[in-house]
């Protein structure tokens, strides 16, 4: 997928322009990685075409989704994404179930009870989205798109509101998921851990523009001054492994005890 494109958006003001030349690759999981502000969620806007675009191009497959010369553009439902919000954008007036079932019409039965098993969602199907909290409504968002069966994923930081032990769990499933389905996904992301584990291609995005592009160890060569934060969980060598695709990169080796950090501590490690 490649996109060449430009829009202002303005509002009263103050107005904020994205210039973004990128490519994003079919059949993997890309991540989309950046500030806030830095106009993640603009991006995906303007890729599945829920904002229109100034000018410019957006081609998947030698198709154009977009093309402001000619005045192609392909709405949303012809682009075949299936979209998380940050906002969720569950139906208020239908239970979990009615949610996942108006999803799609013939739903694959057996990949919806995988889904509600994988995302924990058994106790909440007969309840409405106002009756549960953030983190359950993100988990019923997150697998309304997928019983969707889209060709495309875009998520929009779809596992922040969820626990740290659930939220890792499902970064795995969606990164077994995607292999055994072969969509593309397109995730936002400001937490370089996900980065790390679940893209096989980021976009780093910075004040509307994409500042670099590639495989996620490109981007920490690119910002050597990123952290990762981990917690002192015993005494010894602390190794922190990063499995990113086929790559195994062991970030930092040292005897955390030689720095008087005690079980429990958060430390912070710097990526060289
Ligand atoms: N419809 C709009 N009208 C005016 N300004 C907008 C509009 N949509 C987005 N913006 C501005 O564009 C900038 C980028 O917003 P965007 O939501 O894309 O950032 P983001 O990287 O997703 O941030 P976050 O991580 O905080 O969600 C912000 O300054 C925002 O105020």
């Amino acid at each position: 997928m490649y996109c060449n494109f430009q829009k202002t958006y303005n509002s009263g003001k103050r107005s904020f322009s994205i210039d973004i030349e990128a490519s994003f690759q079919l059949n993997a999981i890309n991540v989309v990685y950046g500030n806030s502000g830095a106009g993640k969620t603009s991006l995906l806007r303007l890729l599945s075409g829920l904002d229109k675009v100034d000018s410019g191009l957006i081609r998947v497959n030698k198709k154009d989704w977009l093309n402001t010369k000619n005045k192609t553009f392909l709405p949303s439902h012809q682009r075949e994404i299936a979209y998380v919000f940050q906002d969720y954008g569950l139906f208020p007036n239908m239970t979990v179930t009615e949610n996942l079932e108006f999803a799609k019409k013939d739903i694959n039965q057996t990949l919806l009870n995988e889904v509600v098993e994988m995302l924990e969602l058994e106790t909440l199907l007969k309840t409405k989205p106002n009756h549960l909290s953030g983190g359950q409504q993100q988990r019923i968002a997150l697998a309304r798109a997928i019983v969707q069966e889209p060709k495309f994923l875009f998520l929009d930081e779809p596992l922040t509101a969820i626990d740290e032990t659930l939220r890792s769990k499902l970064q795995t499933y969606l990164i077994q998921l995607q292999k055994k389905q072969k969509f593309t996904v397109i995730m936002v992301s400001h937490n370089l851990q996900e980065v790390l584990k679940v893209a096989s291609h980021v976009c780093v995005i910075h004040q509307g523009k994409a500042t670099s592009q590639g495989i996620p160890s490109l981007l920490l060569k690119e910002n050597p001054k990123n952290t990762l934060k981990a917690v002192v969980i015993s005494s010894g060598t602390l190794t922190i492994d990063v499995v990113v695709e086929t790559q195994k990169m062991t970030i930092l080796k040292e005897n955390i005890l030689s720095k008087n950090y005690t079980i429990g501590d958060e430390v912070e490690i710097k990526i060289h």
